[in-house]
């Protein structure tokens, strides 16, 4: 395993050089890799380690628009595509892809057909880790394994057909073979992980449900949100507000900041904009520590899990989601975003 120095504190990674595709067929070669649930990680998850070799078959519910994708991805009733009760009885690595709420009502389901040596796989912490909330609790002879690509599903498969992969987290929270540490690199490997960084499932759930939202989605949004507000309030046109706010972030500085760091943006940037940015980011990170440490109690008080599973599991809450998006969509805000994006010339 390798060992990396980040920023200073040295962490163990597995790399694919280390553990290549080979190895990792060599040691799943026994094993049916079943993917119960096929929204968004599952047809990654489960393309990437077909087309890498693996005996892969999903588990779905039938007469619902996964099982039509599934079957469009070319899965075939009956051979490698089955109800998730069948499924489970054939896989010996379980990979529980349902949504986080959908696996609390799936488990009775699954753990009454697991048997001793399986292994049942998550791509989030959460299930195990808010057990009070979820029951789900493992028989002591399986083992329990996590990768997490940090990342969505659709990007995983992207980035694999491109040839290149998405890091992920690995983990084992039960090791009942002795083997569960090497299944789940091989299984980080088989579905498609660049890098691998062992956490545990905790760590996992606790920074996932941060940085979703926070940064990465929740925070992203309600900044953009209020920036574009204020400019709109001081007399500033839709298209320059939107592209002063998020058509140039996207577009040229954070894949700036992606390619060489935050420094290397912004000294590709003005003097002017480096003395501005430099000044205010102090401000904006005292402005919302507080509320990101609330965010942080809110997850590890396991307030956030309880929020997911209430709503997660109502009747018609997909339709709920789809309206408040649609809500954002359609905002003048995202429907100047539409058309600015439909003037991007020549790509
Ligand atoms: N969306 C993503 O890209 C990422 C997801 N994850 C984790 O991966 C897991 C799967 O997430 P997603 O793919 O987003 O799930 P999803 O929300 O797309 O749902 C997956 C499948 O679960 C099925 N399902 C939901 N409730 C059900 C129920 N009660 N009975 C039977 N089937 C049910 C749906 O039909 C769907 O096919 C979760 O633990 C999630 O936190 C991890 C990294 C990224
Ligand atoms: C894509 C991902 O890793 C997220 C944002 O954590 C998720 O979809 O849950
Ligand atoms: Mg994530
Ligand atoms: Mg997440």
């Amino acid at each position: 395993m390798a060992k990396i120095n980040f920023g200073g504190v040295e962490e163990t990674v597995v790399t694919r050089d280390e553990y290549p595709l080979a190895k990792a067929q060599e040691t799943l070669k026994d094993e049916v890799i079943a993917v119960i649930g096929y929204g968004v990680q599952g047809p990654g998850q489960a393309l990437n380690m077909r087309d890498n070799g693996f005996k892969v078959i999903v588990g779905q519910r039938k007469d619902s628009a996964s099982w039509e994708k599934a079957k469009q991805d070319g899965f075939v009733e009956g051979e490698t595509l089955f109800s998730i009760e069948e499924a489970v009885e054939r896989g010996t690595i379980i990979c529980n892809l349902l949504s986080d709420a959908g696996q609390i009502a799936v488990w009775p389901t699954i753990k009454e057909r697991l048997k001793p040596g399986n292994t049942l796989y998550f791509s989030h912490g959460f299930g195990i880790t808010f057990k009070e909330q979820t029951n789900i609790v493992p028989p002591a002879d399986v083992d329990v394994i996590l990768v997490a690509p940090k990342g969505s599903g659709t990007s995983l498969r992207r980035l694999f057909l491109a040839g290149s992969g998405l890091n992920s987290s690995f983990a084992v929270f039960q090791d009942a073979t002795g083997k569960a540490y090497e299944k789940a690199i091989a299984m980080g490997i088989g579905v498609g992980s660049g890098y691998l960084f062992e956490t545990d499932f905790k760590k996992e759930v606790y920074s996932d449900l941060t940085g979703e939202r926070g940064v990465l989605m929740g925070a992203l949004a309600g900044i953009i949100e209020a920036q574009y507000q204020v400019l709109r309030q001081r007399g500033h046109s839709p298209s320059e507000a939107f592209n002063e706010t998020v058509e140039e972030l996207t577009q040229s500085l954070v894949p700036l900041v992606g390619e060489n760091g935050m420094d290397w943006m912004f000294s590709n940037c003005s003097v002017t904009a480096q003395r501005g940015a430099l000044d205010w980011k102090g401000k904006f990170r005292e402005a919302t520590l507080p509320v990101l440490n609330e965010l942080y109690d809110s997850v590890a008080s396991g307030q956030e899990a309880a929020r997911t599973i209430q709503r997660g599991s109502t009747p018609g809450y997909r339709a709920e989601l789809e309206a408040e998006l649609a809500e954002v969509r359609e905002s003048e805000l995202w429907q100047t975003g539409a058309t600015v994006r439909k003037l991007r010339s020549g790509r």
